[in-house]
């Protein structure tokens, strides 16, 4: 069972994010706030402050068509693709491959004035859920998830001056396929994937609380935005 040291940490944050991430906001009798809202995007935020750091915890609800559970996650996990999407980190570096689809990656964001420049360094892995929880009465074709926690790591070599800013995030897809009428074959057309995006960051260090969240409030809409639209034109069949 125990695959590589951080084995036994990841499944049980998987089981975790499976059971409370996947309800819907408010189910679990928290007050979420619905901050931002551009179609089937919806981004909550709750106010959360740990030992006077800002850490709110982040929840996304999205739905898009043309791409499957697998190609959502596969874009977000694989470092070979990573800068073409991400628009808030300066480098990274893959650390360790501990197994397959599991990468131990150190990188840094560029700096938010005034506070000190951040780095994570975290392990990233992606899992097919074989027993998902079906939300709703809709049964899902598959179901997939990235998770990404913060490790520590001998050989991360940080950027001198960087704060650890330390991160629990997931990403989990789930593929719905609706036939078509005419019993013809499965297209592009007839899938819709459901995504739930999880973020809990903390910056490790102080920065001050309205720089922080009008920070959050800027970025994962864009980062939303931005990684959907870049996996629907990384799988539209070629215009022929
Ligand atoms: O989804 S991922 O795993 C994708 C891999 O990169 C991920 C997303 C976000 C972060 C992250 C780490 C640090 C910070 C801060 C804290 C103080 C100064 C920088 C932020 C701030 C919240 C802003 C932010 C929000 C969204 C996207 C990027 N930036 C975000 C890390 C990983």
């Amino acid at each position: 069972k125990r695959r590589h040291k951080h084995s036994d940490e990841l499944e049980k944050k998987i089981q975790n994010h499976l059971t409370d991430s996947m309800k819907p906001p408010g189910a679990d009798g928290d007050i979420w706030e619905l901050f931002a809202e551009e179609g089937e995007m919806k981004i909550y935020r709750k106010e959360l402050v740990e030992d006077g750091l800002i850490c709110d915890p982040l929840k996304a609800v999205h739905s898009i068509g043309n791409v499957t559970a697998r190609e959502m996650c596969h874009y977000f996990w694989d470092t070979d693709v990573r800068m073409e999407w991400e628009g808030t980190i300066e480098s990274f570096r893959v650390i360790e491959v501990p197994e397959e689809f599991t990468t131990i990656i150190y990188q840094t964001h560029r700096r938010v004035w005034p506070s000190a420049q951040r780095d994570c360094l975290y392990l990233s892995s992606m899992v097919k859920v074989d027993n998902p929880p079906s939300v709703g009465d809709k049964i899902p074709h598959d179901t997939w998830i990235v998770c990404n926690f913060s490790v520590d790591h001998p050989e991360a070599n940080p950027v001198s001056g960087c704060v650890r800013a330390l991160i629990e995030i997931a990403l989990i897809c789930q593929t719905f396929i609706t036939p078509p009428k005419d019993g013809g074959p499965i297209t592009r057309d007839c899938l819709q994937c459901d995504i739930i995006y999880v973020a809990n960051v903390n910056p490790g260090g102080w920065a001050p609380a309205s720089v922080l969240r009008s920070i959050y409030k800027r970025e994962y809409p864009k980062f939303l935005r931005r990684f959907t639209a870049y996996v629907q034109d990384k799988t539209r069949k070629l215009d022929i």
